[in-house]
């Protein structure tokens, strides 16, 4: 276009010689007969230049007015002519500029790692549309594409590095986590596939899996704590009483010592006495050297003595520390136990958590495994819970499951358990029930829960309990007999709720 644009001004540059030509003339009077000259040919072009700027509005680019037939016309039209140029050259910069842009989007769009092979397609399609009206507009859109690819690859990068940098973490964190056995191998696996880069949608379970690993074992160094501290304590226990029994067999033996001491020193004093009045001189000598020999075992013995006391002294010392020691372990143990329990706590309703639930289950299972006396395993759903949360706010959810909670727990005998299993549900273990009526104690429940006086923004408001229980049947283990429960929930919801199903 820009190439028939320049032959245009051209072809009209060619033609102002002539009209200022046939200007000169019209201005000079006529010869006689004679027709006045005809301006060159202006129709074919001006039909060109119409064809060529249909509907054009841009000002430095709007076509001259079709020439009139006048003086000053060719001074006129070398104005336009002048403007045409102009603008001819406005429109060539223009198409240069579009195209480094497009060379510039192609080539990016070449290197982008989100081009798909469509784009490949277009590409090459659009060297084919060089020169169409529509050029613009697909420079535009190839614009808008290429940011919307730029902004791809940058939430790309960034997401990228947010992934790598979780990953690090979380491998540090692993490096931090000192488990034995069977989780530390665990967790050893999980540093691995961290370190070859694990997708950013395998992350989420992966940090789940951690936590799980996690809370298991602690669990289970609390477990190994507990034994080692009460191991430790039967042990200093029975150090104490050795050491108690040492020093009072040291201390015995030590007054008798003493005591004897003290007896030979007397007699030995009654000897030495007895010699001086004694005429012998042979045998007054031998019984002094004697006398001299015993006295030096006697001083010899004494310092046994004092050292045998520093070492009761010691004793006594030692057996008060141990008491100390004991103290302190026995302390430990029950903050360690206290830990335990809050392991196994629902932080909202203080009652059992699902952990909690899980090993209750096992224990009540082995045992009715062992004896066979009846087990019923009950799941209770609060009805239509989401409206209340909608209709009066979390909090007023949250106190109604505290107050749920707890209603629960007074209604049931000491020998069963009740645990939130998460959201709005709970489990019940009945142990020792009887099956045939099975149904007494679930309906009491139901209706106390029924006629807790709720109050949110003022309004009575009665929120009823559905529940689904079974008892352990022959061949049953754990998770079967926890769906059938589940299933017998289900049937009670779509029955319409507020009530009971054993299955
Ligand atoms: N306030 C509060 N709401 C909870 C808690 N846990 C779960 N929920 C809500 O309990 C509601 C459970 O809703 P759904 O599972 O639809 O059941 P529902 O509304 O009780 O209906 P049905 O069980 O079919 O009768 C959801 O709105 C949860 O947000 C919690 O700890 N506190």
């Amino acid at each position: 276009m820009l190439m028939e644009l320049a032959s245009v001004i051209e072809k009209l540059g060619d033609m102002l010689p002539h009209l200022r030509q046939y200007e000169g003339q019209v201005a000079m009077p006529s010869r006689a007969g004679q027709p006045p000259p005809q301006p060159a040919p202006l129709g074919s072009l001006l039909e060109h230049w119409q064809k060529l700027f249909p509907g054009q509005k841009e000002k430095s680019a709007e076509p001259p007015p079709p020439p009139r037939s006048d003086t000053g016309l060719a001074a006129e039209f070398e104005q336009l002519l002048e403007r045409l140029r102009h603008a001819a050259l406005l429109f060539g910069r223009k198409q240069q500029v579009d195209g480094q842009k497009l060379q510039q989007a192609t080539r990016e769009l070449e290197q982008s790692p989100f081009r798909s092979a469509h784009t490949d397609n277009l590409l090459a399609e659009l060297v084919r549309l060089d020169g169409d009206d529509h050029q613009p507009h697909i420079w535009a859109l190839l614009e808008y594409y290429h940011a919307a690819l730029r902004q791809l690859v940058e939430q790309e990068r960034r997401c990228q590095s947010h992934h790598h940098e979780l990953c690090a973490k979380l491998q540090q964190l692993i490096d931090e986590l000192h488990f034995s056995g069977e989780i530390g191998d665990e967790l050893g696996k999980i540093q691995q596939k961290l370190l070859q880069q694990v997708s950013i949608s395998a992350l989420p379970p992966l940090c789940l899996r951690l936590i799980e690993l996690t809370i298991e074992g602690c669990r289970q160094e609390r477990q190994n704590s507990a034994t080692f501290l009460l191991k430790l304590n039967e042990n200093l226990g029975e150090m104490h009483h050795n050491v108690a029994i040492s020093l009072s067999e040291g201390q015995a033996l030590l007054d008798a010592r003493t005591h004897h001491g003290h007896h030979i020193a007397g007699e030995l004093r009654a000897i030495g006495e007895h010699l001086v009045s004694q005429s012998n001189a042979r045998l007054k000598e031998e019984i002094e050297l004697r006398m001299r020999s015993i006295t030096h075992i006697m001083a010899q013995h004494e310092r046994l003595q004092e050292r045998e006391q520093s070492l009761l002294n010691r004793m006594n010392a030692m057996e008060q520390q141990i008491n100390e020691l004991k103290n302190e372990t026995a302390q430990y143990r029950q903050r360690l136990s206290a830990q335990n329990e809050k392991l196994f706590i629902d932080n909202l309703t203080q009652i059992y958590n699902r952990a909690a639930m899980e090993e209750r289950l096992e224990v009540e299972y082995r045992r009715w495994l062992r004896h066979q006396d009846p087990l019923c395993i009950a799941l209770l759903d609060i009805d239509h819970f989401k409206e209340i949360n909608d209709n009066y706010g979390h909090l007023a959810g949250d106190k109604a499951l505290r107050l749920i909670a707890r209603i629960i727990q007074k209604s049931l005998r000491e020998s069963d358990f009740v645990a939130r299993f998460g959201g709005e549900e709970f489990v019940i273990l009945l142990p020792g029930v009887n099956p045939d009526k099975l149904e007494k104690p679930l309906e009491k429940l139901r209706e106390q829960i029924k006629n807790i006086p709720f109050r949110f923004k003022d309004e009575r408001v009665t929120i009823t309990a559905s529940i689904g229980a079974t008892l352990l049947r022959k061949g049953d283990c754990t998770t079967s007999a926890m769906e059938r429960a589940d299933q017998a929930l289900y049937q009670a919801k779509r029955a319409g709720r507020n009530q009971i199903v054993v299955a």
